[in-house]
C-alpha cells in the first residue's frame, strides 16, 4: 500500500467520464496511468449535485460506484478531483457541469483534420486514441447503443464513417414498434444462434445478428480495399459478442481486429498529456 500512496502524492489524480447513450464509462488516472476503468448506469441528478462536497477521493468514488477493493489505497487525497468529460448526451452534459471541476472535451481539442461539426466526440476521441496507440490509417468500430464506423487516413484526416442502430436497439425497436413481436433479451446469443430460426425469438436473433455481422464484414472489406494495411479497433458494450461471431464465421477478419474497451480514455489521455 505504501508505494501506491507515495505514487499518488506525486502524480495528479483525475477522473475521465464518457457519457454514452446507454450508460456512463469511467476511468481513474494517476498521471498518465489508467488505474481503473468501469461502467455504471446514469446517476440521479441529486447525487451529482452533491459530489463536490465529498472531502476524500474514496467518498467520491463510492458515490460513482468504483468497486471499492480497487480504490482501497486512494484515501485522503484531493477534494474536487478533476473530471474530464466527453458526452454525446447533451442533457447529461448539462447535469455533470454542476460538478465544479468539470472540463468538457470539445471537437476542436482533437487534432484530427477534416472533421465535420456534428461528429460525435466519442467517435473522434476513440479514433484519435486508437490511431495514437496503434497507428493510422485506423478504422474504429464502436459496438455501443449505436453501431458506428469511423475512419481516418495515414495523415490523421477523417475519412468518415457510418451510423446504424446497435444490437440492443435493433431488438428493442422490433419489440416496441410491432404488434406481436416479443422483446428479445440479450442472453442466449453469446454462441452462434441458428441461421434459420424455427420460432419467433430465434428468427429475430438470426435476422439481427447475421445481418449485423454481414454489415460489419462488408465495411471491413471496403476499408481494406481503401487502405490494405489499415488497422481496425473494436470497442463498445457488444464488442465481445461481435468478435465471437466474427471468429466463428470469418476467423481471418477476427484475427486482424484489435479489441480495446478503453479507446476513448487513450484519446482523453493524449489530450491531457500532449494537448492532443
Ligand atoms: N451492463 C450493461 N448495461 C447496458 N448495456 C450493456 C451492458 N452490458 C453489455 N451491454 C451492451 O452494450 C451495448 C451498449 O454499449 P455501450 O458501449 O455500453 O453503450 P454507450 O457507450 O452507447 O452507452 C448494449 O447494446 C448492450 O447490449
Ligand atoms: C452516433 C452516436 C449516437 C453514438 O453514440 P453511442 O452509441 O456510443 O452512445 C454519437 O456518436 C453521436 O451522437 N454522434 C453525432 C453524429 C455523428 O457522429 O455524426
Ligand atoms: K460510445
Amino acid at each position: 500500500m505504501k508505494p501506491q500512496r507515495q505514487r499518488e502524492n506525486r502524480e495528479k489524480i483525475w477522473l475521465a467520464l464518457e457519457i454514452g447513450n446507454s450508460r456512463l464509462h469511467w476511468a481513474l488516472f494517476l498521471g498518465e496511468t489508467l488505474y481503473s476503468a468501469w461502467d455504471t448506469d446514469y446517476l440521479p441528478e441529486s447525487v451529482i449535485q452533491h459530489l463536490a462536497e465529498y472531502q476524500t477521493l474514496d467518498d467520491l468514488l463510492e458515490k460513482i460506484f468504483l468497486p471499492s477493493q480497487q480504490a482501497e489505497s486512494l484515501t485522503k487525497t484531493l477534494p474536487l478531483c478533476p473530471l474530464l468529460l466527453a458526452s454525446v448526451v447533451p442533457s447529461q452534459t448539462a447535469i455533470w457541469q454542476t460538478y465544479p471541476n468539470t472540463c468538457v472535451i470539445t471537437l476542436d481539442q482533437i487534432p484530427l483534420t477534416g472533421v465535420y461539426p456534428t461528429l460525435g466526440i466519442d467517435r473522434a476521441l476513440a479514433l484519435w486514441g486508437a490511431g495514437k496507440a496503434w497507428g493510422f490509417p485506423m478504422l474504429v468500430i464502436d459496438a455501443g447503443t449505436a453501431l458506428t464506423f469511423t475512419a481516418a487516413d495515414a495523415n490523421q484526416c477523417l475519412l468518415g464513417g457510418a451510423i446504424l442502430p446497435g444490437l440492443g436497439l435493433q431488438f428493442a425497436t422490433l419489440g416496441q414498434k410491432t404488434g406481436q413481436l416479443p422483446l428479445v433479451e440479450m442472453h442466449n446469443i453469446a454462441s452462434l444462434v441458428p441461421r434459420f430460426g424455427l420460432n419467433t425469438t430465434e428468427a429475430i436473433q438470426s435476422g439481427v445478428i447475421y445481418t449485423l455481422i454481414a454489415g460489419i464484414k462488408d465495411f471491413i472489406e471496403a476499408w481494406w480495399h481503401l487502405c490494405p494495411d489499415g488497422k481496425i479497433a473494436i470497442k463498445g458494450g457488444d464488442r465481445t459478442l461481435f468478435l465471437n461471431y466474427l471468429q466463428a464465421l470469418y476467423p481471418e477478419i477476427a484475427a486482424r481486429l484489435i479489441m480495446e474497451s478503453n479507446l476513448i480514455f487513450w484519446g482523453m489521455r493524449e489530450i491531457v498529456i500532449n494537448g492532443g
